[in-house]
């Protein structure tokens, strides 16, 4: 993305276009703190998920249950419209020898979110990187958002979640272990 997309006079343009008047005192410094926003917001583009999942084996040995973090805050944004879209994720994992910092799940989630989404890629790309990194025996996800492009225009349903879910590896199969996580993934 060229960094004339973050850049200042864009914004006011964009300020002016709503029928505002950007030299307004209240607006004067809007254009370069909507630009340090976005960069905020889209900076999952200049992470890597798979340097940032540094895996371990020391700690893992002789564990073999889920791993299962829930409660990962998502802020995100729609593709469609830039509204955002924000909830919780829940993380589990079943592994193979390989742990992975409680802390880089949150992590993941943030480089994931920090772009711009639907709810399923999202929810997938969190999955595939940690079966590419951790190569665990099942990787399970779910996220449950709100999304404002839906309650404060268009179809205007307030209130409404979305929830998506990845299930890989044995979480397909596994009707059993399919139930645990999602057992321990409820709210
Ligand atoms: N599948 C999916 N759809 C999304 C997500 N975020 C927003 N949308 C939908 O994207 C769609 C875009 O539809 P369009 O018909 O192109 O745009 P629109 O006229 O603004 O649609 P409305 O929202 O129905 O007014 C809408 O149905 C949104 O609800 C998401 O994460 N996943
Ligand atoms: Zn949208």
């Amino acid at each position: 993305m060229s960094q004339d997309a973050f850049s200042e006079k864009d914004w006011r343009r964009l300020i002016a276009s709503f029928g505002e008047d950007p030299d307004r005192p209240g607006l004067v410094e809007t254009p370069a703190r909507v630009a340090k926003a976005w960069k905020h917001w889209t900076s999952g583009y200049q992470q890597d998920p798979v340097s940032l999942l540094k895996a371990f084996e020391d700690g893992a040995e002789q564990y073999n249950e889920l791993i299962v973090v829930r409660g990962i805050p998502v802020y995100s944004h729609c593709e469609h419209h830039l509204a955002p879209f924000f909830g919780k994720a829940t993380i589990g994992y079943l592994p193979n020898g390989k742990i992975v910092g409680l802390s880089k799940l949150t992590r993941l989630v943030d480089c994931f979110s920090k772009r711009l989404q639907v709810q399923e890629r999202m929810t997938i790309q969190i999955a595939n990187a940690l079966m590419e990194v951790l190569e665990p025996k099942a990787v399970g996800v779910v996220i449950k958002c709100r999304h404002l492009c839906m309650e404060s225009r268009g179809i205007r349903t307030p209130g409404e979640e979305t929830i998506t879910s990845a299930m890989l590896g044995e979480l397909q199969p596994n009707l059993g272990l399919r139930t645990e996580f999602l057992a321990l993934a409820r709210d």
